[in-house]
């Protein structure tokens, strides 16, 4: 067979390790996967000294187009996430306007993304009070699951999902096979605490993480657990912040709860000593906790209790991102490029996570979770989406992708600098001596297969 890429002699992160392979695509498909590959090739690669890891999956942004592109659209974030070694991700319901809570606006981000997006890209549904007789429409677009708030989400045209919502939405999404994702914060206890601080006219950055302590994620997430023990549906709890909530889930799913676990790269990064120096470029909900909870979250991690690390990418211009008072400006961080470097630099070089399990939370996992059937790995027979990496090279993050300036990772230092990420066989992106090179090809709709139970886990530290 003739081939229409071969990347040779690169190390291969597999499911079972690091392997010296050939890599050979033809149609779009990873077609060869061998030590040495003889077929011709139109185009031939050198990947020797490089690591080919499978592209990332990032199950949690927010691109916010159509309605919000000023805040962040397809164009620029897909830049963004293709610099980072993304191939495909999935789209949050908000902040785009009007938000995704039916079919008319489902297919109006739809055609946004099939206009704009440089990757593959699935779309969530939101599950709010408004919207419970739309999910069936939604899932019939092909929604990946449904989002729900159980704190205001910061929108009032995407209210909290209140109990009986949350309920209910979840009894719906087990008929349907999807799975519902909850921003696990509880409503009661932040309303309080935040009400409380700023009539006492405390709205410093101590204040808003003095707001949101983890009891109130704890609070949530066990409310969660128990709806979706319930139901019997799948549920996916995003932005976990504190070990305690991931071990909550671990335990659920050891009584047979179908739950799986996301963290995001700045909660595995920075803490709240960061979010007090940096500013309101680093505040986000639930917000950064202590250099002890980081290191908790490290440990869960590398136990295999984390299944998902998705970017939360959540950007906004800068004008909503200055104020003095940090209760009103809003909250999220900008994330989409940097998923890989954290987790190799945090990961792979200080603390000693085997890579295979960094490319199963950043690919395989998210990958399996939402029904992605031919993404997430090195496999024959599954779409060509990968990133060459130069494991050992360190470098300052300068050149940001994002929609604007204002990214807390800017001038952070890092080992492992993408080289160039392909999809489905194509470049979409090359680190060049000239700067940045993306391609022009578009991404198609990625919608899901009937729901897979969690995934099955990479065994802890490595096979
Ligand atoms: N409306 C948002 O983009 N919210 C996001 N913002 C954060 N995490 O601060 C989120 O995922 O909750
Ligand atoms: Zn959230
Ligand atoms: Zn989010």
């Amino acid at each position: 067979m003739s081939l229409d890429l071969l990347i040779r002699g690169g190390t291969l992160v597999t499911p079972s390790g690091p392997m010296r392979a050939d890599l050979g695509v033809a149609g779009g498909q990873i077609v060869s996967l061998a030590l040495e590959v003889y077929a011709p090739a139109r185009q031939e690669v050198d990947a020797r000294g490089l690591h080919v890891f499978p592209g990332v999956v990032d199950a949690h942004v927010h691109l916010n187009e159509p309605g919000r592109t000023h805040w962040e659209g397809f164009d620029t974030g897909t830049r963004a996430l293709a610099a980072g070694g993304a191939t495909s991700f999935l789209d949050m319901p908000l902040n785009s306007s009007p938000p995704v809570l039916d079919r008319a606006t489902f297919q109006a981000k739809r055609a946004a993304g099939e206009a704009q997006s440089r990757l593959d890209f699935g779309l969530w549904g939101g599950l709010t009070p408004l919207n419970l007789s739309e999910l069936d429409e939604l899932a019939a677009c092909g929604v990946v699951g449904f989002k729900a708030f159980m704190s205001h989400s910061g929108l009032d045209e995407f209210p909290a999902a209140d109990d009986a919502t949350l309920y209910e939405g979840m009894r719906a999404a087990r008929r349907l096979g999807r799975v519902v994702a909850t921003h696990a914060e509880s409503d009661g206890f932040t309303r309080t605490l935040a009400q409380a601080a700023r009539a006492q006219g405390r709205h410093g950055a101590r204040d808003y993480l003095a707001s949101r302590p983890p009891i109130t994620e704890a609070e949530a997430v066990s409310r969660a657990l128990l709806f979706a023990a319930e139901t019997g549906a799948a549920l996916h709890l995003v932005h976990l912040s504190t070990a305690r909530a991931v071990l909550l889930a671990a335990e659920a799913r050891a009584r047979g709860v179908d739950v799986t676990a996301e963290t995001c790269p700045h909660y595995l990064h920075f803490t709240e000593e960061d979010v007090a120096r940096a500013g309101p470029l680093l505040k986000c909900a639930p917000p950064l906790r202590t250099d002890a909870e980081r290191e908790a979250l490290w440990a869960a991690l590398k136990a295999g209790q984390i299944d998902t690390v998705g970017s939360d990418h959540s950007p906004a211009p800068p004008e909503l991102k200055t104020g003095d008072d940090f209760f009103a400006v809003w909250g999220g961080i900008s994330g989409a490029q940097s998923t890989l470097n954290v987790l190799l630099e945090d990961g792979h070089w200080r603390r000693g996570v085997p890579l295979p399990l960094l490319a199963a939370v950043s690919a395989l996992h998210p990958a399996r979770r939402f029904g992605l059937a031919r993404k997430g790995a090195l496999r024959v027979g599954h779409d060509a989406d990968f990133a060459l990496v130069r494991l050992d090279e360190p470098f300052t993050l300068t050149e940001l992708h994002d929609r604007h300036r204002g990214n807390p990772y800017r001038g952070e230092r890092f080992r492992g600098r993408v080289q160039a990420t392909y999809l489905r066989g194509q470049p979409v992106y090359r680190q060049t001596s000239q700067g940045a090179w993306f391609g022009d090809g578009r991404g198609h709709l990625l919608t899901p297969a009937p729901l897979n139970t969690a995934p099955s886990p990479i065994p802890p530290g490595g096979p």
